[in-house]
């Protein structure tokens, strides 16, 4: 029997322990949590993101600001914006929604986010937490933070013994992924797109990840029987079957042929998708904790 994940489980038990651990401080410190989600431009699925971000923010009792900064906005107003936030005390997570619209420079304004409060886990400092396996100290990219929340659930805290194949090499998830895979003891390879034989390299996964962002990619034949499946691909694809002009969301696996072969996988939508808010609140909470100079509880 496949187990396939539910991501929106998981994901809403990790916001009750959110909520529970920002209650605690609010009660125990008098620090009542803050997220600031700064949007520019006028992007709809960003929008849809930014606003589940914020309604999730408030259902976890914390104090959600969020800045819309129009289309137009100079690298140097979104500069200062940021600047603001990082001297504001109430506020101790900020996230920059990406991607950013094109006359703008993302990579200066993520390295300017004081690293205590880049809640996306991705300033060089954080990234470099990870990549030396210090993940007490820093913060954890969302989604890497989330796929391994799954494989734990799956195939516990200590993967020895076990090869994991990541799919795709992006600073904002296969990198960071392989490390922390590493750092559980699995035996990683990360594959990409100069990858010789990538189904035969995947085929040799007990733990397979993708994140290429190609529809449905990963076959049934890719997949080692029994294998785990992460799916972090989210690509919307025409759905004339629901009538003309709709569209739906699919993984970069081959979902139904692959869930024949797995032993566990995730499904898109509800897989790891609802992991990445959660994870985001969490660390939201963790850097409030910190901030407060207390030990912050594991997700
Ligand atoms: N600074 C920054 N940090 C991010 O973490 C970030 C970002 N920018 N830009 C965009 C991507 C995308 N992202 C998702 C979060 C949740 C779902 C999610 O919950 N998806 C649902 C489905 C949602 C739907 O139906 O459209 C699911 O997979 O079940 C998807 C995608 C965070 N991102």
């Amino acid at each position: 029997m496949t187990t396939i994940i539910d991501g929106k489980q998981v994901a809403a038990s990790v916001i009750e322990a959110v909520k529970t651990a920002a209650r605690k401080l609010e009660q125990e410190a008098g620090v009542k949590t803050g997220l600031a989600v700064v949007i520019v431009g006028d992007d709809p699925a960003s929008h849809a993101y930014v606003s589940s971000k914020s309604r999730m923010a408030k259902e976890c009792g914390f104090t959600s600001i969020q800045h819309t900064l129009p289309e137009e906005t100079t690298q140097e107003e979104l500069a200062a914006l940021v600047e603001k936030l990082n001297a504001d005390e109430t506020i101790h997570g900020i996230l920059v929604q990406l991607p950013l619209p094109k006359h703008l420079n993302s990579e200066p304004i993520i390295q300017s986010i004081l690293p205590e409060k880049d809640v996306d886990g991705l300033h060089v400092v954080n990234a470099g937490k990870v990549a030396t396996g210090d993940l007490e100290g820093g913060l954890i990219s969302c989604t890497p933070a989330g796929a391994m929340v799954l494989v734990r659930g799956i195939r516990g805290d200590d993967l020895s013994g076990l090869n994991a194949v990541v799919i795709g090499r992006s600073n904002l998830f296969g990198k960071p992924m392989a490390a922390l895979l590493l750092n559980a003891n699995a035996t990683v390879t990360s594959a990409h797109s100069r990858t010789k034989d990538l189904a035969a390299t995947c085929r040799n996964a007990d733990i397979l990840v993708a994140a290429v962002g190609r529809p449905q990619m990963v076959k049934a034949d890719w997949v080692k029987p029994g294998a785990t499946v992460i799916d972090v691909g989210i690509n919307r694809v025409p759905a004339p079957e629901k009538g003309e002009g709709k569209s739906r969301l699919v993984g970069d696996v081959a979902f139904d042929e692959c869930a024949k072969v797995a032993g566990a996988i995730t499904p898109v939508p509800g897989g790891v998708g609802p992991m990445t808010i959660a994870m985001l609140m969490a660390n939201t909470v963790i850097a409030a904790y910190r901030k407060a100079g207390l030990k912050p509880p594991r997700f």
